[in-house]
């Protein structure tokens, strides 16, 4: 099963090695703004999932903020370690 930590790994490679029809390479062209307002969207996502439907729909949005939030770390050139420091 893919973790927090694989699936950064496999967002960093992507943001070097750039596979055509990569979402994540989209989205780090798009820039640091417009990830911003995807995480905003996500999260926004999240509550709503939480509160009005059940526990796999909020796993599933929840899923997709964690995904947009390593697309900003990447962007931002941020490691899990500069994130962890913080926990
Ligand atoms: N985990 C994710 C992941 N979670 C969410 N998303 C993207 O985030 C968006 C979620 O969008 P919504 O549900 O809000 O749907 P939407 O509004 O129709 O989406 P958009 O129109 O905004 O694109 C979709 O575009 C998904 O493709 C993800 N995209 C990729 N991954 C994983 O990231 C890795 C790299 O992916 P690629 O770069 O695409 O190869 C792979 O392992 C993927 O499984």
């Amino acid at each position: 099963m893919k973790t927090f930590d694989s699936l950064f790994a496999e967002l960093t490679e992507k943001s070097v090695t750039r596979p055509e029809g990569s979402g994540t390479v989209k989205e780090l062209d798009a820039g640091v703004h417009a990830i911003g307002k995807k995480i905003v969207e996500e999260a926004a996502e999240v509550w709503m999932a939480a509160e009005h439907e059940g526990d796999d729909r909020a796993a599933e949005e929840i899923s997709q903020l964690l995904y947009h939030l390593q697309v900003l770390m990447v962007a931002k050139g941020l490691t899990l370690k500069d994130v962890y420091a913080h926990l």
